[in-house]
């Protein structure tokens, strides 16, 4: 893990090419690749992502939406069908998953999830920018199948040391010890070197910060406009 910067460290990679950033300065040369108002964004569990991606949605209003999955599992106490997840039944799941809905699916302890193509189309009808917060494996389902999906995501992977991981899921309290095991046994692939997959990687040691690279990132490869006066959204994240 690169710990030169004491803020924010990231590889950029645009278009198949990727490249050590040691600086953190975003490229000011926009990419001719064009990418579809779809982001995904990985990280071992308990990196920041939904903090991350809280502090966005706050600064900049009614301009992201997290992408709802489908799932056979149970509601839990306090979820909401369309909210949380769209609830549905195996049978349905399957059918769905024959003809073609899902743009990734996958079973996790004998419960099927997975993300609609339906749900990612009606929030870019809806202008949002469609967010998928999913694993490793379901990033390379994804890309493996760009062609047949006529979608462009941006990926983006938000790192922090192994050891900051534990810290903080201890610290949020959710976990059991069985629980936080299996997370961070996870962790390890979440952070395994993957050249030139990820479009960029940020390491989230102070929230800001880490908000702030990925907003400039997607204004300077188009997903995100500027403000009405040209300046960046960046400037509103504190
Ligand atoms: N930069 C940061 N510095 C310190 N603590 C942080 C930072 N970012 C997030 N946290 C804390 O770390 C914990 C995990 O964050 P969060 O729940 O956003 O992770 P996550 O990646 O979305 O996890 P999961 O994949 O399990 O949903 C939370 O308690 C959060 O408040």
């Amino acid at each position: 893990m690169d710990q030169t910067n004491p803020t924010t460290s990231k590889t950029v990679s645009m278009g198949g090419t990727a490249c050590k950033n040691e600086s953190a300065v975003v490229p000011s040369t926009p990419p001719s690749e064009s990418f579809s108002k779809i982001l995904i964004v990985a990280g071992p569990s308990g990196v920041g992502k939904s903090t991350v991606i809280k502090k966005i949605m706050e600064c900049i209003p009614n301009t992201f939406a997290f992408s709802v999955s489908h799932t056979t599992r149970q509601p839990r106490p306090g979820e909401v069908d369309g909210i949380n997840y769209h609830f549905t039944t195996k049978e349905v799941m399957e059918q769905l998953i024959s003809e073609d809905k899902f743009i990734e699916q996958c079973d996790v302890h004998g419960n099927m999830y997975g993300t609609s193509k339906m749900e990612i189309e009606r929030l870019n009808s809806e202008n949002k920018i469609a967010v998928l917060d999913i694993d490793i494996q379901g990033c390379q389902k994804i890309k493996k199948r760009h062609d047949v999906l006529q979608m462009n995501p941006v990926y983006i992977r938000i790192k922090i040391a192994y050891e900051e991981l534990e810290k903080r899921l201890t610290g949020r309290g959710t976990e059991t010890p069985e629980s936080l095991k299996i997370r961070l046994d996870n962790a390890k692939a979440e952070l395994e070197p993957m050249p030139g997959f990820f479009n960029l990687e940020v390491e989230n040691q102070v929230v800001e910060d880490c908000a702030k690279e990925l907003v400039s990132f997607l204004e300077t490869v188009g997903v995100l406009g500027l403000q009405e006066d040209g300046s960046s959204h960046a400037t509103c994240i504190k």
